[in-house]
């Protein structure tokens, strides 16, 4: 794949580690093998996670376009937003940041904790917004980098997740060829990978990657959107641009793009109990940490597919993490009894 035609500005420590969970593993009855790449411990920076590798890919264009300010969007508690931050305080950039209101949220301290304290720590202008959820294009991000042209600042627009941007899907293509790297070293391969889908760049970069020794339908998304039309067609849209960037040579089936819808409830960020079940067995039996609008989802979702014995026996089954711990300081109250 014509990755290496691509600039990449480091963001984050290199290859991620792979670890098997063996104590996870037999939790769910030991007929599948669990392992976790561990992309939510990539970087220094501001306790990293999956943005971070997307980013690398988008912070030359920034630079090349000579932008001082980098504008991005997210909910209250977004990641994307803090990595955004985080970003733009390490290349000496300036940053506004859209929080728009996407989760009905129980904690009084939900919007002073966690993500949004340390992009306010980093410097950011972080303006919270009324609008409710939604990964698409946004009014209020729009007016922002036009905030930053009216203020006679060089603003570079970076959308919701870094993921309908045009090298979006880059970072991704790269965690495959890594994974394979690392499955030469292990000595065997992973026969399904497990990532939790929302604005749909991470799990499209990983299906073009993976497509290159046909494994695209080997990438298990998890939604955790609630709102899986619009995620799924936007991973198929990144797909496809992604595939033609980087000269995949062919082009991706929609049976090849494998969503389960069955694990985003109640809602966006939003935990049900097997949410806090499935991240109460992950934090007990292996000391991983998951968030309750991401992670934890996924994790739900995949001990679920054990269970229901979607995995043949002796799989192995490599678990994204992408990050999100510092979200659950907005869920205090939820997690108030362990
Ligand atoms: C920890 C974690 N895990 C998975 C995802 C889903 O990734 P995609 O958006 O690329 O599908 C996010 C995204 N987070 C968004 C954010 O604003 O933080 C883009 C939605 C994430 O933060």
């Amino acid at each position: 794949l014509r990755l290496d035609r691509f600039e990449k500005y480091p963001l984050t420590f290199g290859p991620t580690p792979i670890e098997h969970l063996p104590r996870l593993t037999a939790a769910l009855g030991g007929k599948v093998q669990i392992y976790a790449k561990r992309d939510d411990c990539n970087s220094g920076l501001a306790m990293g996670g999956n943005k971070l590798r997307k980013l690398e890919y988008i912070v030359p264009d920034a630079i090349a376009a000579g932008a001082d300010t980098l504008v991005s969007i997210g909910g209250v508690q977004s990641n994307h937003t803090r990595m955004v931050a985080a970003t733009a305080a390490k290349i000496g950039m300036k940053c506004v940041v859209i929080q728009e209101s996407w989760v009905p949220h129980e904690d009084a301290v939900y919007d002073r904790v966690g993500n949004i304290l340390m992009t306010r720590l980093m410097g950011a202008d972080s303006r919270i917004m009324p609008d409710g959820f939604d990964i698409g294009i946004r009014k209020s991000w729009e007016d922002a980098i036009q905030s930053v042209k009216d203020a006679g600042g060089k603003p570079y627009g970076i959308p919701a997740g870094a993921s309908v941007h045009k090298y979006g899907g880059l970072g991704y293509v790269g965690f495959a060829e890594e994974v394979r790297r690392q499955e030469a070293e292990l000595g065997f391969k992973f026969d399904y990978i497990i990532v939790c889908v929302v604005t749909g760049s991470t799990q499209a970069g990983m299906i073009v990657g993976f497509a290159a020794d046909d494994r695209a339908d080997r990438v298990i998304g998890i939604d955790a959107s609630g709102t899986p039309a619009q995620t799924r067609s936007q991973v198929r849209e990144i797909v496809d641009r992604t595939a033609d960037l980087v000269e995949l040579g062919r082009a991706v089936r929609d049976d090849e793009i494998v969503i389960l819808e069955d694990y985003a409830y109640p809602a966006y960020g939003v935990p049900s109990k097997e949410t806090n079940e499935a991240i109460r067995l992950a934090a007990r039996t292996e000391a991983m940490i998951t968030d309750p609008v991401y992670e934890g989802k996924s994790m739900q979702g995949m001990i679920d597919l054990v269970h229901k014995g979607y995995f043949p026996e002796g799989s192995r089954v490599l678990y994204a993490h992408l990050g999100g711990a510092p979200a659950l300081n907005g869920y205090a109250y939820t997690y108030r009894n362990g």
